[in-house]
């Protein structure tokens, strides 16, 4: 037995596979640990050629999470940057795009919003409206079209990818795989090898995945993650919530009332500024519901 560290670059239920110097290893955790994910660089036993028991992971640099009342699941590990994917069709939720950013605040990541499909010309402009709030939240959007301009989605894409640790997320068809395959040319082989090394079965893509980027530079990375509809963020507590609102900043620390939550409480300078426009009422909407949430946790 010898000792090693590897990056786990999937993960699919207490499966993980790991790189260690280009070998690609199969790993469990000791015990019934799940606290591992993609992202994470971890110490390593060799058990066989190309099998190993995680043994310990890496202080981290950030953790993003999703979690619903009863459990937190770890996306990923060590990102830079999040990048939501919409799509001028179909429709995006705009709940999801919210909850989003606000996880990736708390996680301490800069996110970016990819709008794709540009060549659906029929739905762009009212797609564009509806992207402006983000914009001026600060959210870079990026526009792009994986199939009408693939060069032009690779030469927005790629700079923005170079020396970051990034993931990208959105829901189900919205091109999230077509810009994966653009940006790695290899993925289906990659996917294919990780899928049979993590005996997932022949099709699945229900795994999240990390494709290093040399090309790019040094440490520069990229994770596909499996599409959802739901992004339940009930492990954040009121204070990680209040300062996940980019918006809200300017506010915080001028209610009356210390331990303000922002929802009923008199003289609240959040309330005030959503009453002058300032705050949108869907992003206050939004924290009262999370902070509903927050408040029923389980766990
Ligand atoms: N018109 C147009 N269609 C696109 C574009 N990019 C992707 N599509 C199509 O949109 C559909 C969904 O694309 P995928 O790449 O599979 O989307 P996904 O987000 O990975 O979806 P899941 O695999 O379900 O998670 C496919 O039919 C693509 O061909 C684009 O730029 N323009
Ligand atoms: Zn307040």
């Amino acid at each position: 037995m010898s000792a090693l560290t590897g990056l786990i670059i999937a993960a699919h239920g207490r499966h993980y596979l790991a790189d260690a110097d280009g070998a690609k290893l199969q790993c469990v955790t000791r015990g019934k640990k799940t606290n591992v994910a993609v992202g994470d660089r971890v110490k390593l036993t060799l058990t066989s050629p190309d099998q190993a028991v995680i043994d310990g992971i890496d202080e981290r640099q950030t953790l993003l999470y999703r979690s619903d009342q009863y459990k937190s699941k770890l996306l990923a590990a060590n990102l830079s940057q999040l990048f939501i994917v919409v799509a001028t069709e179909p429709g995006f939720a705009d709940d999801l795009v919210s909850r989003s950013l606000v996880a990736a605040e708390a996680a301490g990541i800069t996110a970016r919003l990819i709008l794709n499909k540009t060549d659906v010309t029929a739905s762009l402009g009212k797609t564009r409206e509806r992207l402006a709030p983000y914009a001026a939240l600060g959210y870079p959007v990026h526009e792009v079209s994986a199939k009408g301009d693939p060069a032009h989605a690779v030469a927005t894409l790629a700079p923005l990818l170079a020396g970051q640790s990034s993931i990208l997320i959105g829901q189900s068809g919205m091109g999230k795989s077509s810009l994966i395959n653009l940006l790695v040319p290899d993925a289906d082989i990659a996917v294919r090898e990780i899928s049979a090394a993590l005996d997932t079965g022949k099709h699945t893509t229900t795994f999240t995945r990390l494709y290093q980027l040399p090309e790019l530079g040094a440490g520069s990375s990229i994770i596909d993650s499996p599409g959802f509809q739901e992004f339940g963020l009930y492990h954040l507590s009121e204070g990680m919530l209040e300062r996940a609102f980019v918006d809200f900043a300017p506010y915080l620390g001028q209610c009356k009332f210390y331990n303000c939550r922002h929802l009923i409480e008199p003289q609240c300078a959040v309330l005030s500024a959503v009453a002058e426009g300032k705050i949108t009422r869907m992003r206050h909407t939004l924290y009262g519901q999370l902070l509903h949430e927050s408040a029923q946790t389980l766990y």
